[in-house]
Parts: structure tokens; sequence; C-alpha cells
């Protein structure tokens, strides 16, 4: 074939826009691309003035553009929206080349034009995307997935929209969108009747506009339950391991198959899924961390009661709100003569002794009441809106507990704690310190008196 009849057939299956426009503003070539872009035949465009083919408004800007090729001889490059009548948009990258003649004299020019509408509509649609996960200021929130699903059912024009979670071949809909379907989050169905073991057999993107004709899904149960005739699902992948899938479907035929686009779309989406899933996780992660952590700094290690801090902090915030105005009892609890506990058997018996004496305090208390170990063989009980009257029983059925607990050893001997207890009702304007001080001081006189017994502060 002629290199000039070789090049004229590359220009006509060329995608961009090429035609050539003389110094009289007339069209000598349009390429295939050109003519079908403007919607006109060649024979129409060939020899006509440019002012005839293009609108007055389109046309008066574009004059502007072809002066100053014609004037600077020089190339011209630049982006143009065009707005159709039937509202359509689209975005053009222009560049208008001038062909000087020898005396370098611009005797024409070529405009090549591409139709980049495609290109600036996914990164519009990266952008709302990533502006739905994103939004400036706020955190990473799964609320976002039910945006981003309401984003895509509109924007697919579907019926509904879910991300669901495929947990050891449980399938739940954790997130859905839909104004047609009767289905909420938190539904659970059997795999095999959603096309999402579709996604994860293929695993990777699916997608189908006629399921009916469709070997993947024709006699797939989902089809012959719901009948749904378009589907577009991708898998979730966290970590490696399939999460689950994100889908959109519809229970008929949508006008056109999914485009290029709209896979891509919903692959970016599958990606900002999982995202914010994985986000999640990292932050349930860190906060059951915390969690952990105030329970241990909270915890006295050796009886599993709360320690001093947790108790003073309790006491302390009781005492400034609720406790204020209804009487509560505050109780300092010692094991007698304990050191000899540990001098005779060892300080791992005196251990075993402190848990079985700290069981069985804590198993003979009111739900309301709270034991926490201050420290060594100390304790502290924390009695809320009560009285001395009431306080009194309670803390008789802890002494007696105590006194009750056997501790037997590998030997054969047996140990029989007991506790002395200093007890104090609280009074207006106590701190912790005050409330505190007096308990030990009753505590004192307990184990002055006989131990093994309760003595109230005045
Ligand atoms: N096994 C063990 N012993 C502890 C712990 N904390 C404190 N002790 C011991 O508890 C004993 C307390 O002794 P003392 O304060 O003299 O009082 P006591 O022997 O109980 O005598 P009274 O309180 O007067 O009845 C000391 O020997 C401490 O070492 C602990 O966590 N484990």
């Amino acid at each position: 074939m002629p290199e000039r009849q070789l090049s004229n057939k590359i220009l006509e299956k060329l995608p961009t826009m090429v035609a050539f426009i003389d110094e009289k503003r007339r069209y000598r070539y349009a390429n295939k691309a050109y003519c079908q872009f403007f919607n006109l035949k060649k024979a129409d465009m060939l020899e006509r003035f440019v002012a005839d083919v293009l609108d007055d408004e389109f046309y008066a800007r574009v004059k502007v553009r072809h002066d100053k090729v014609f004037k600077s001889g020089k190339v011209n490059s630049f982006s143009e929206t065009v707005t159709f009548r039937d509202g359509r948009k689209c975005f053009l990258d222009v560049r208008y080349i001038p062909e000087l003649d020898e005396n370098n004299k611009t005797v024409g020019l070529y405009a090549i034009i591409e139709d980049v509408t495609e290109y600036y509509a996914s990164v519009d649609l990266m952008r709302t995307i990533h502006d739905i996960i994103h939004k400036r200021g706020r955190r990473i929130d799964p609320a976002s997935i039910d945006e981003l699903l309401k984003f895509g059912v509109d924007y697919l024009d579907v019926d509904i929209g879910t991300a669901s979670s495929i947990i050891d071949g449980v399938y739940t809909i954790e997130w859905v969108q839909t104004a047609k379907l009767d289905l909420e989050a938190g539904t659970q169905l059997p795999l095999d009747t959603t096309y999402c073991s579709v996604v994860l057999a293929e695993n990777e993107l699916v997608h189908t506009n006629e399921a009916d004709k469709d070997e993947r899904f024709k006699d797939h149960k989902s089809f012959q339950t719901y009948g749904l005739q378009s589907y577009i699902g991708t898998p979730i992948v966290i970590n490696d391991v399939v999460w689950g899938v994100l889908g959109f479907a519809k229970k008929t035929t949508r006008l056109e198959a999914f485009s290029e686009l709209e896979i891509e779309m919903v692959r970016m989406m599958g990606t900002a899924v999982e995202t914010v899933i994985a986000e999640q996780a990292v932050r349930s992660d860190l906060m059951r961390q915390r969690d952990d952590m105030a329970l241990i700094a909270y915890t006295d290690s050796l009886t599993g009661l709360k320690n001093r801090s947790a108790g003073m902090e309790m006491l302390e915030q009781g005492l400034a709100t609720h406790y204020k105005d209804s009487c509560c009892v505050v109780a300092v609890i010692d094991f007698d003569h304990f050191k000899s506990i540990n001098d005779t058997y060892g300080h791992d018996v005196g251990d075993q002794v402190l848990i079985a004496g700290a069981n069985a305090m804590n198993d003979s208390l009111r739900g309301s009441d709270t034991v926490i170990r201050v420290g060594g063989e100390e304790f502290m009980i924390i009695l809320p809106y009560t009285d001395k009257d009431n306080a009194s029983a309670v803390l008789e059925r802890v002494r007696e507990a105590v006194e009750k607990t056997v501790v037997t050893l590998d030997s054969g001997d047996v140990i029989n704690p007991t506790v002395s207890i200093g007890a104090t009702t609280s009074e207006t304007n106590d701190d912790v310190s005050s409330i505190y001080r007096r308990a030990d001081q009753a505590l004192y006189k307990a184990k002055h008196a006989s131990r093994n017994c309760i003595v109230w502060s005045k």
C-alpha cells in the first residue's frame, strides 16, 4: 500500500480527532473521529467554513485561538470544555499546530483533539470516593461505607449496594443501601444464595448485565431466588485474606453493560472499603489494648481485685458526687497475725491465704459494694448508699467469711485466717483522707481489742 494511502487509513482509524483548517478558515480535512464528535458527515464538513459548522458561541471561542496561531505561527495547546445542547459535557485536550510555507507564513493549522472526558470523569470519581472516606478533619468512619454505597447505587443506577463479610462461610450483610429491596445490615444468608460466591470463585471483580444469559449466573441460586439481572462485585481483601465482597445489583438489565470506568470505580470503592475496615480493626485493637492496659493499671495482680489507685479514685469520685447526699460506709480490713503465717509457712503460702481471704470477702459482698486491696495484707471495702446498721450486717458477713476460710497445705496443715475491721460512715465534707483516717483509727482499736472483730468510729 502506498505510504499516502496508509497514513490516510491510520488517520481514519485514530481515536484522536484530527482536522486541517486553511487560512480562509475552511475545513480541508477532518478524520472520522472528528466528524463523529461533531456529529457531521465528512461531506458536510470539507470545504465548509468553520464558522458554519460550529455554533456561534463555540466558534467565537475557537476563533480567538485560531487567530492566535495564524498570527504567531506557534503551537497553541489548551484544554476546553464543550457542553452539548443535550447537556452532555466533554473535556477536550486541544493542540493547534500551524502549517508554515517557505516564507514562514501560516497557511493552515492542524487541529489535534483528544477527548479526555473519561479521564476527567475518572479523576472526578477518584476525588469523590477519596472525599467520602477522608472527609477533611474527620476520622475514617465506618459510616462512610454507607455513603460510598449510596453514591455507588446512584452512579451505577442499580437497586442495591452491599458490603458483606464472609467469615467461616457465614455471609453477613454489614452495610447495605437500597430503596427497593427489603434488606438490612446484620442479615445473614446462605453464601450460595448470593452472587458473592461467584466473586469468591473467580477471586476477582465480576460483572454481568444479563445474568440470564451468563453461564456464571444463570443457574445460580441467587438468580433463581431474586432474579437479579445486573451485578458487579469485587472481593474485599484485608491483610491478604478475603474478608468479604462489595457488590451492586439491579433486578433488571441496565441500559448499557458496565463501562470500563464503572468497573474501575467499583474496584476503587473496594479499595476504599478495605481501608476503612482495616483502619477500624487497627483502632479497635488499639482500644482493646488501651482497655487492657487500664485494667492492668487498676487491678491487683495477686488477688484480681481493684488496686489502691482504682479504689482511691473510686472513693474520691464517689465522695465528690453521688455519696455526697447519701451516707456511705468505708471499712479498712487487715489480716490478723499475718507475719506469723509468712514466718511459719513462707511467703507463697501467705499469698495463698491472701487470695483465699480476698475471694471470701468478695463473695460475701452485695453487688453495690467493692473490696479493694490497698496494699500488703490491708484491704478496704466501700459500701455506698448505706448506713451503719445495714453495713454492720454486711461487714459481719465478711468477717465470718474469712474466719470460715480454710487453706489446707500439702503438708496437711490447715490455716484459718481472720481479719480485723475498722469502719466509719461518711460525714459532710469528708474527703478520701479524712474518711480513711477514721476507718484506720477504728481498725487500730480492733487490733488492740480482740482482733477478728469490727470496731466503728464513733
Ligand atoms: N505473703 C505475703 N505477705 C505480705 C504481703 N504484703 C505484706 N505481707 C506481709 O504481711 C505482714 C504484715 O505484718 P504486720 O504488719 O506486722 O502485721 P500482722 O503480723 O498481720 O499483725 P497484726 O496486723 O497486728 O495482726 C508482713 O510480714 C508483710 O511482709 C504479700 O503480698 N504477700
